[in-house]
């Protein structure tokens, strides 16, 4: 392998065997490790400071052997600290900064096999390394089990060293990434609060909740955007296949042809444009949750192949004879009449009896009134992070207007209204003038009910508006409502 120069860089020799050894480098350590940097900066391997350097932690109760490991990893750029006692470590660990610790197994009286799941608590991100020299694949199986990262037996070269970094540095950079996905994802995708005060709504999720551990099949029927989606992520995340990945699949997207190849994958030439073989989706799924989203829009000719699947575990791929198992939990969606399906002939009715050994039933919005305002506080809060805008909540006038609307597109449809108003507030609340127009229409008589989930500055916005709404005059409309006309033409300028 060349240098960054294109030199060839020389073996090294074993130093960390020489170094336990002989020991020489014990009173001019620093020195030799500014040799070592300033050959290797000859060599062009310099490690520019800021950029992967490492924090190091090396715990061992002989001094030699810290100072040598001390010298290799200064050598190659990264910074040290050192304790001899596991104590020492436990301590400096909770006090600075740590990214990776170099971790002796026989630490004097203490196991380092004991101290790791301590270490880890204290520090949950920091990676480390178990060194022995009485190296054994039991003990590194062990060690691995309870957390560690890697094994380094004694002696060690210094390239096995440097791998080793190597492979930590990536496997941080891909943590990083992770992490930094994942707050792409909390970002875009709200915190989902599936609590609620609705007891239909209540039942359906216990029922979820129960049967989510299990491997049955579910069925979630609702109108489009009442939840399904998210209902049956819920499950798989409360599943004991949370481990293995939720693959969707939306049945009215492709044609039969298509849907099959997309479900069960598809051999090499097995049709015109098929250049590569595919796994398919169930392949994909294998050991976790395939989530069959309209699933009243399977295709007549795909549904006894999916029939055969869930009853034996059994497939082909489109144009292959070999017979391929996987082992897939199916949850399914519809906001179709299933059973008027079976007798038009559009849905097989065994399929539908396997597909809903489980029925949940999701209501419409409309018929959330209780969880209504909850969940378009929560939402306003989550797109007011998102936005990065300090808001206190909705005009009196807004929350009448969300709880007076029918929301035909149920949560996605508030979701959207939602989000639209807090991006287009410029005032420290969401107000009716910065929702969808089709909510500032006038209510269809009795939506906003006394004893209803509704604040009581809801409650009197709406019920002024209506009293002005019906009365001949604003003196009327005081009298009515027992307030001075002064009072009453104060809050109609605050309603607008
Ligand atoms: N409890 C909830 N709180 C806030 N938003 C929610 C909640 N449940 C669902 N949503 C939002 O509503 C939208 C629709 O959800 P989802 O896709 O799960 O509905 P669906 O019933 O599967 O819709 P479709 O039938 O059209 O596929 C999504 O944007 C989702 O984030």
């Amino acid at each position: 392998m060349m240098n960054r120069r294109g030199r060839m860089p020389r073996i090294l020799p074993n130093w960390c065997g020489c170094l336990e050894r002989g020991q020489i480098f014990g009173r001019i350590g620093t020195p030799i490790a500014l040799i070592f940097r300033a050959t290797r900066w000859i060599r062009g391997e310099f490690i520019h400071e800021g950029e992967n350097v490492l924090q190091v932690l090396i715990v061992d109760d002989v001094a030699s052997l810290r100072r040598t490991l001390r010298l290799t990893l200064e050598s190659q750029g990264h910074r040290v600290t050192e304790a001899g006692t596991g104590t020492a470590a436990l301590s400096m660990l909770g006090s600075e900064r740590i990214d990776l610790v170099f971790l002796d197994l026989r630490l004097g009286q203490e196991s380092g096999l004991e101290l790791l799941p301590t270490m880890r608590m204290r520090s949950p991100g920091v990676g480390i390394v178990v060194m022995t020299a009485f190296a054994a694949v039991d003990t590194a199986v062990e060690a691995m089990r309870r957390g560690a990262f890697d094994y380094l037996p004694k002696p060690f070269t210094p390239e096995q060293l440097r791998l080793l970094l190597a492979r930590w540095e990536q496997v941080r950079g891909l943590q990083r990434e992770v992490d930094s996905l994942r707050e792409q994802m909390r970002a875009a995708v709200p915190e989902l609060d599936l609590s609620t005060d609705e007891p239909q709504v209540q039942s359906t999720l216990d029922v979820a909740f129960r049967v989510a551990p299990t491997d049955a099949a579910v069925l979630i029927r609702g109108e489009s955007g009442t939840g399904k989606g998210v209902l049956a992520r819920a499950i798989h995340q409360r599943s004991k296949r949370v481990g293995r990945p939720m693959i969707p699949v939306n049945c009215p997207s492709l044609s039969a042809e298509l849907l099959e190849s997309e479900l069960f994958g598809h051999a090499r030439g097995a049709f015109t444009g098929a250049v590569e073989a595919t796994e398919g989706k169930v392949a994909a799924a294998d050991g976790g949750t395939l989530f069959l989203d309209e699933i009243g829009d399977l295709p007549v000719s795909l549904q006894p192949k999916l029939l055969r699947f869930l009853q034996e575990k059994q497939y082909e791929r489109v144009g292959e004879a070999r017979t391929r198992t996987a082992d897939v939990r199916i949850l399914a969606a519809t906001n179709r009449d299933l059973e008027a399906d079976v007798a038009a002939g559009r849905f097989r009715e065994d399929l539908l009896y396997r597909l809903n050994v489980i029925e949940l039933s999701l209501p419409p919005l409309r018929e959330r009134r209780r969880d209504l305002l909850a969940i378009a506080r929560h939402l306003l809060q989550f797109f007011a992070r998102q936005t990065g805008k300090e808001l206190h909540g909705f005009t009196p006038e807004a929350e009448a207007a969300i709880y007076r609307h029918r929301w035909p597109g149920n949560l996605r449809e508030l979701r959207n209204a939602i989000e639209r108003g807090v991006i287009l507030t410029m005032d420290s609340e969401v107000d009716l003038r910065h929702l969808p127009h089709q909510l500032a229409q006038l209510p269809s008589a009795g939506r906003i009910e006394v004893g209803g989930p509704v604040t009581l500055e809801a409650l009197e916005a709406e019920h002024i508006r209506r009293v002005i709404a019906t009365s001949a005059s604003l003196e009327d409309a005081a009298t009515i409502l027992g307030i001075d006309p002064s009072t009453l033409y104060r809050k109609r300028k605050k309603l607008g």
